[in-house]
């Protein structure tokens, strides 16, 4: 079993995007704020080995970081997320990024995700701040949405690729390679793979 944890401010899409990956669905209606940390479970076949997830999905709101730091240091991957149309989200990146530094493993497999993609008309952040801001920091970049599932199954997917090579360690196998993969599947994919 791999542990992957979504982490990010509070309203950023945290709850939705496991949703929609978990049941192919949008939580439509009104927003209620996880309490502390929850999980769904979520078994993947990749490249036809089954890769079993437990995904964590945790409160962004301040009062419970304390609880949720307790989780990092078990995470084999963490999804950070931010909210286009909210700039805040964005900008706190740089905060979160430094809590994973400080809680989590330091080879925890990381990517950065712009969320509520479909939000075109209150959009806040533009894809190339996203993709300035990861590149930066060296970690892999997309935009997805859990309304419109773009590029949700890929995300997860690409991790779970990533998860697997590790745990497999077969010599022979040529490197996976996390980066490339996701670069490669957005450029095949032009902006509006759903
Ligand atoms: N347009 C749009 N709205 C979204 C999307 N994802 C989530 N939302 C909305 O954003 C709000 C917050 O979503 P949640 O998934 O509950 O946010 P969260 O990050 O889990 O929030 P916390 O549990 O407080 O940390 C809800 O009203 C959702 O309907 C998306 O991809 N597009």
């Amino acid at each position: 079993m791999r542990s992957v944890m979504l982490v990010g401010d509070s309203g950023v899409g945290k709850t939705c995007l496991l949703v929609r990956f978990k049941d192919g669905a949008f939580l439509a209606g009104s927003f209620i704020s996880t309490v502390g940390i929850d999980f769904r479970n979520k078994v993947l076949n990749v490249d036809g080995v089954k890769v079993k997830l437990q995904i964590w999905d945790t409160a962004g709101q301040e009062r419970f970081r304390s609880v949720t730091h307790a989780y990092y240091r078990d995470a084999h991957a963490l999804l950070l997320l931010y909210d286009v149309t909210n700039k805040a989200s964005f900008d706190n990146i740089r905060a979160w990024l430094s809590e994973i530094h400080e809680y989590a493993q330091q080879d925890v497999v990381l990517m950065l995700l712009g969320n509520k993609a479909d939000a075109s008309h209150d959009r806040s952040v533009r894809r190339e701040e996203g993709e300035r801001l990861a590149k930066e920091f060296g970690v892999p970049f997309m935009e997805t949405s859990a309304r419109s599932g773009l590029n949700v199954e890929l995300a997860f997917t690409a991790i779970a690729k990533e998860l697997k090579h590790r745990s497999m360690k077969e010599p022979d196998e040529p490197k996976f390679k996390l980066h490339e993969y996701v670069n490669k599947e957005m450029k095949t994919a032009g902006c509006c793979r759903s």
